[in-house]
């Protein structure tokens, strides 16, 4: 059973990740490059536990607990070294990753298990960066990750079965469910919302619909908590193009991006983290 457990990268989905690993039990050591962006992890976990507390889902001596149990490092070695699992959440760059998966492999234990985080990356291709590609294998949380239940277990080409199996163990263990895909672009989840926001986006540049009744019917209508521009303009138009790109390589031209992303990229409309993307947002 795994117990203590390293998050590489404290990030918008490694902060998310150490403290649903936190509120569940486990011991964390939680890893990123520096103090400045530990501290925003940190404060990023504590916020989201008030909001938990608020809630009256959680005690606070519970919310203290969670936090005692998150242990930050900014040395990689002293992070991972005796470690059962390490979650790798930097970011969506592939030979960054491949870097961090080498040395995850120097430093850790020979049993460890070192699992990504990638939306879209090939967990082979990390697999192949290290001497262990049985025990590499894709853990796809979905933010905010303490609140989502899914987990996405991609399994590589050279993942055993035995490291499949830890990990559903694991994601069990800290109250998640869990889906087992094949490593192919995109995954089921990420394959399947592009191919949506794709042609909704298609849809509004054809003129059918303004962009708040496309989202409007979406909701409303199919039941989706989010309408598909506001989500694009959420998760960042870049971040959009990119998993176009790479699904248009794989799959071919149903998942090519349409002219409309492709202009709203390029004139610096990135969504909600640059004030304006399909909407325009004023804070
Ligand atoms: N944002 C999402 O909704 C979402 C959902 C599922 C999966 N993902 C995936 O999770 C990963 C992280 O995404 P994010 O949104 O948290 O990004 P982010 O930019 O919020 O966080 C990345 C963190 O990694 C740190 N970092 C950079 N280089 C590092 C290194 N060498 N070692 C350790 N830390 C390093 C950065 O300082 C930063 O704190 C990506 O692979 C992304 O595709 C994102």
């Amino acid at each position: 059973m795994a117990k203590t457990i390293a998050v590489v990268g404290a990030g918008l989905m490694g902060s998310g990740i150490a403290q649903s690993l936190a509120m569940a039990g486990k011991e964390v050591r939680l890893y990123d490059i520096s103090e400045a962006a530990l501290d925003k992890g940190l404060a990023s976990i504590q916020k989201s536990l008030s909001r938990f507390i608020k809630a009256g889902k959680l005690s606070e001596q519970d919310a203290k607990q969670t936090l005692q149990r998150i242990r930050t490092a900014t040395g990689l070695q002293e992070a991972v070294q005796d470690v059962d699992v390490v979650i790798e959440a930097v970011p969506e760059d592939l030979t960054l990753k491949k870097d961090v998966f080498q040395q995850l492999d120097r430093y850790t234990k020979q049993e460890a298990i070192l699992a990504t985080n990638t939306s879209e990356l090939s967990v082979t291709a990390l697999a192949a960066a290290t001497a262990r590609p049985d025990k590499v294998i894709g853990m796809h949380w979905f933010n905010p990750a303490p609140v989502m239940k899914l987990i996405e277990i991609v399994k590589g080409e050279t993942t055993s079965d035995d490291t499949v199996a830890a990990i559903q163990r694991l994601s069990e263990e800290i109250g998640k469910e869990t889906v087992i895909v094949k490593d192919r672009q995109g995954f089921v989840t990420t394959r399947a919302i592009a191919a949506h926001m794709i042609e909704c986006i298609r849809m509004y540049e054809e003129g059918i619909a303004s962009a708040e009744d496309i989202d409007k019917a979406v909701r409303l209508g199919l039941n989706y908590p989010m309408g598909p521009l506001e989500l694009a303009d959420m998760v960042g138009l870049d971040t959009m193009l990119f998993v176009s790109e790479n699904l248009t390589e794989a799959y071919g031209d149903r998942f090519r991006a349409p002219q409309l992303l492709r202009k709203l990229v390029e004139a610096g409309y990135l969504g909600r983290k640059t004030g304006r993307g399909f909407y325009t947002y004023n804070e």
